[in-house]
């Protein structure tokens, strides 16, 4: 059997008296599209955070590659292969897009560099930056200046970036938020693109991208899975048409 990159482990997080991540199971497999779904509130940002390690479980364990890394700070996560896209905000807008991503790769690199480590660093860098732009269709803004890209444009921009970290499993949180339509089937083609490189973790409120792309749903409700399966399987669940729809099948 396969083993999961990602596992999560009765998960449980709260803030006061708010359980805000309740006993959460859940398991990422290599080069598979995962989708996290549920309602404004259920807690998907808080689990992100938690696994990326920007919050700190209450009780429960993250197991990357079966190795348990629950406490560990965000850099040693990354340098593992786990990677989180960029938010917009963290792009430098006075540099192109080529440096952009050139940086992104120095967040993967020796922390105590020789000298030609450095040389050989920068041209590897370089060279690793071209080739993810143009994964994700910027090759030929390369050399504009972040500032310059239209804010779809920076979107693919902060995937390149996180791409450029090399990573096993990529954790996108509401990756197609204030992009149009267009832009938005750019992402999801570059996103169908990516799982041959990697596993994505996705967080998304638009179901048509959620169809598009995930092998597997689970659903988050009030900080619980309640169903986890195929799309087609998740659909058909009657406690997510009651817990997450209401009634009524919006899908
Ligand atoms: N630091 C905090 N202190 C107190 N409550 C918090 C904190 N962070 C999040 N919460 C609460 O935890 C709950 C889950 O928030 P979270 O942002 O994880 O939900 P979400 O599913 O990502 O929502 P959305 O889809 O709207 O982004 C919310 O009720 C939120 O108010």
């Amino acid at each position: 059997m396969t083993e999961p990159v990602l596992q999560l482990r009765a998960l449980t997080k709260s803030y006061g008296g708010l359980i805000v991540t309740d006993n959460v199971d859940l398991n990422v497999l290599p080069n598979e599209v995962h989708a996290l779904i549920g309602p404004n509130g259920a807690g998907k940002s808080t689990l992100i955070a938690q696994i990326f390690g920007e919050i700190t479980p209450d009780k429960g364990a993250v197991l990357w590659c079966g190795e348990e890394i629950t406490r560990i700070p965000v850099h040693q996560r990354v340098r593992k292969g786990l990677a989180r896209s960029f938010q917009v905000t963290s792009v430098l807008p006075e540099f192109t897009a080529l440096d952009n991503v050139r940086l992104a790769t120095l967040a993967s690199a020796s922390s105590n560099p020789s000298a030609f480590e450095v040389a050989a660093a920068n041209l590897t860098a370089t060279e690793r930056a071209q080739t993810c732009l143009e994964r994700v269709g910027l090759a030929t803004r390369s050399n504009a200046r972040a500032e310059a890209l239209s804010y779809g444009e920076r979107r693919h921009l902060e995937l390149a970036m996180a791409l450029a970290l090399e990573p096993r499993l990529m954790l996108l949180d509401e990756p197609m938020a204030g992009v149009g339509s267009d832009e938005s089937h750019s992402l999801t083609a570059v996103l169908r693109d990516l799982r041959q490189s990697c596993a994505i973790l996705l967080v998304e409120h638009d179901m048509d991208v959620v169809f598009a792309l995930a092998d597997r749903v689970s659903v988050l409700v009030a900080g619980r899975i309640v169903a986890s399966g195929s799309p087609a399987e998740v659909h058909e669940d009657h406690e997510v048409k009651r817990a997450y729809f209401g009634e009524e099948d919006v899908w």
